[in-house]
């Protein structure tokens, strides 16, 4: 990137996102939140994402498993694009142990508001989230505006970024989001799954009785999940799809939608193949990413404990 494009970045604003380690990223966390991020660090000039592992240990976890699913997390959004040298790639409880700690709140390791500290201790302004944690939001939103309202104006009130693709539908039950515990494996694509798995789980998603291909997402929910896909993983619009896709039954429409998926995580499923075979350097992304968290939430945190009376 050029040296006037890194000025022109807004430097009063911050963005900042987190996703589970556990699991690996599916279709609806690609396009309704990593590739947005990847898009974002060309355009703000302070963005950190967060392997948030503290979140995912709401339920059991084994150790060597979830330390595994860590590394193998950053070898996955690293090769989706996240860049260490324009975001700061982190894992969460780096950053976190030490302040829990200190202050020993048991509130902290409940989920939303956990999630209010994730972003509110980077001062964060914008973050880039699915559908899903819109909720999560506006707790952020007003825990923000409730600590400025008592200690003056400090935390910027965040915003949610989301993209067209806010909420990608499982393909076994299109009224549902694609998630990854979806206990039916047909209902969610993983960025490493294999040619014949993307094949089979499309051919299999649930659609309708009509067999032209339209975009009608209130009456046509399964149809059109699939051609949102598409045109999101094609770069085409939705009009340019449904275009294309005149006088093809919705039959032979699953595999052409296969097609494109598989085009678009091929190179992704080989990147991440090569990484994970140089664990030292994952291990060392996260280093240098949780360091410079650190170094961004320490004068934030003292300033809180200041406003609040601690210090
Ligand atoms: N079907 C879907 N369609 C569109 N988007 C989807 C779909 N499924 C998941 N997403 C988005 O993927 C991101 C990561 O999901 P997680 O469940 O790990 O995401 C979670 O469990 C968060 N609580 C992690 C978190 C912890 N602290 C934070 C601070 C800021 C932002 C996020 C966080 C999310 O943006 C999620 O909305």
């Amino acid at each position: 990137m050029s040296k006037s494009l890194l000025i022109e970045k807004d430097s009063t604003k911050r963005v900042f996102s987190g996703i589970q380690p556990t699991g690996t990223p599916h279709l609806g966390n690609y396009l309704g939140a990593i590739e947005s991020w990847v898009r974002l660090q060309e355009e703000y000039g302070s963005v950190l994402y967060s392997i948030v592992d503290l979140h995912s240990i709401t339920v059991p976890q084994n150790p060597a498993l979830l330390h595994q699913s860590i590394l193998d997390m950053t070898a996955a959004l690293l090769a989706c694009g996240i860049d260490p040298e324009k975001s700061i790639l982190f894992q969460q409880s780096q950053t976190k142990s030490a302040k829990q700690k200190q202050d020993g709140t048991a509130g902290l390791l409940t989920y939303p508001v956990l999630q209010a500290a994730d972003i509110l201790l980077y001062k964060s302004t914008h973050v880039p989230v699915g559908e899903d944690q819109v909720q999560h939001m506006e707790l952020v939103q007003d825990l923000a505006q409730g600590f400025n309202k008592k200690y003056g104006e400090f935390f910027p009130v965040p915003k949610s970024i989301l993209t067209p693709m806010k909420k990608v539908k499982s393909l076994r039950d299109p009224s549902a989001k694609m998630s990854k515990s979806d206990p039916d494996k047909l209902a969610t694509i993983r960025i490493t799954d294999t040619p014949e798995e993307i094949v089979q789980k499309f051919r299999k998603a649930v659609t309708d009785f009509t067999s032209e291909v339209t975009y009608d997402p209130v009456h046509r929910e399964g149809v059109s999940n699939m051609v949102a896909i598409h045109a999101a993983v094609s770069g085409l619009s939705v009009e340019e799809v449904v275009r294309h896709s005149a006088g093809i039954d919705t039959a032979r429409y699953k595999l052409l939608v296969a097609e494109a998926v598989i085009e678009k995580f091929a190179p992704i499923k080989s990147e991440i193949e090569k990484l994970k075979m140089d664990k030292d350097h994952l291990e060392s992304v996260l280093q240098v990413g949780s360091a410079k968290a650190k170094e961004l939430a320490h004068p934030v945190c003292q300033e809180v404990k200041k406003l609040v009376g601690f210090l």
